[in-house]
């Protein structure tokens, strides 16, 4: 079950999981798995966080671009994206018609308790990350609902247990 499967692609906010759950995904898919934030740092040889400094938000968005269409042409991977991502209409174009995209939803609050310690994530350096993240989520999930085949809440359930859903959702998916 499940060989025939594309690529599934995770989209969501910073803190939703997409990295957590996309490399225990992948494992159970025995599938490669790809993260674009890596990806992007690897290519570039930088962090996020220098490119934001040394470029700004918007050479960071050209990069992510280049990374998402490539990643999204490889044949049956997990890619866990960038919260941003689906800020760009060519990227949800890449997502939606190459592959399976799953949104993970975390509600605001879930997001604050998962991203409070990372200094990671530039957008979030400032002194009110929580409306930081109301203001994104506002503009962002009708993105992410525009693009996702499948929409799955997150916030209290574990990552193991968070994966079986998403297997199950899956499994009816390749069935259609
Ligand atoms: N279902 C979950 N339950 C509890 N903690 C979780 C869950 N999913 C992720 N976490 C934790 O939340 C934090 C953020 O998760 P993760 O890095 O996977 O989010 P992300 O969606 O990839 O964020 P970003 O867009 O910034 O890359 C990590 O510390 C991770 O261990
Ligand atoms: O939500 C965002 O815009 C971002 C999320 C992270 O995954 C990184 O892509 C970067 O920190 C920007
Ligand atoms: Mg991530």
């Amino acid at each position: 079950m499940l060989e025939e499967l594309p690529s599934v692609f995770l989209v969501g906010p910073m803190g939703a999981g997409k990295t957590t759950i996309g490399r225990l995904l992948a494992k159970q898919l025995g599938r490669t798995f790809v993260d674009s934030d890596w990806y992007v740092e690897s290519q570039t040889g930088a962090d996020i966080a220098w490119i934001f400094a040394k470029e700004g938000e918007a050479g960071f968005r050209a990069r992510e671009t280049r990374a998402i269409d490539e990643l999204t042409q490889r044949q049956q991977i997990v890619l866990a994206t960038g919260g941003g991502a689906v800020m760009s209409a060519d990227n949800r174009r890449f997502l939606r018609q190459r592959g399976i995209v799953v949104y993970l939803n975390a509600p605001v609050d879930v997001q604050m308790t998962r991203t409070a310690k990372d200094k990671s994530r530039p957008l979030l350096q400032q002194p009110n990350p929580r409306e930081i993240l109301e203001d994104l989520y506002r503009v962002r999930d009708p993105l992410y609902r525009e693009v996702a085949h499948i929409i799955m809440p997150t916030g209290h359930t574990y990552p193991r247990h968070m994966v079986n859903q998403l297997l199950h959702h899956l499994a009816s998916f390749e069935a259609l």
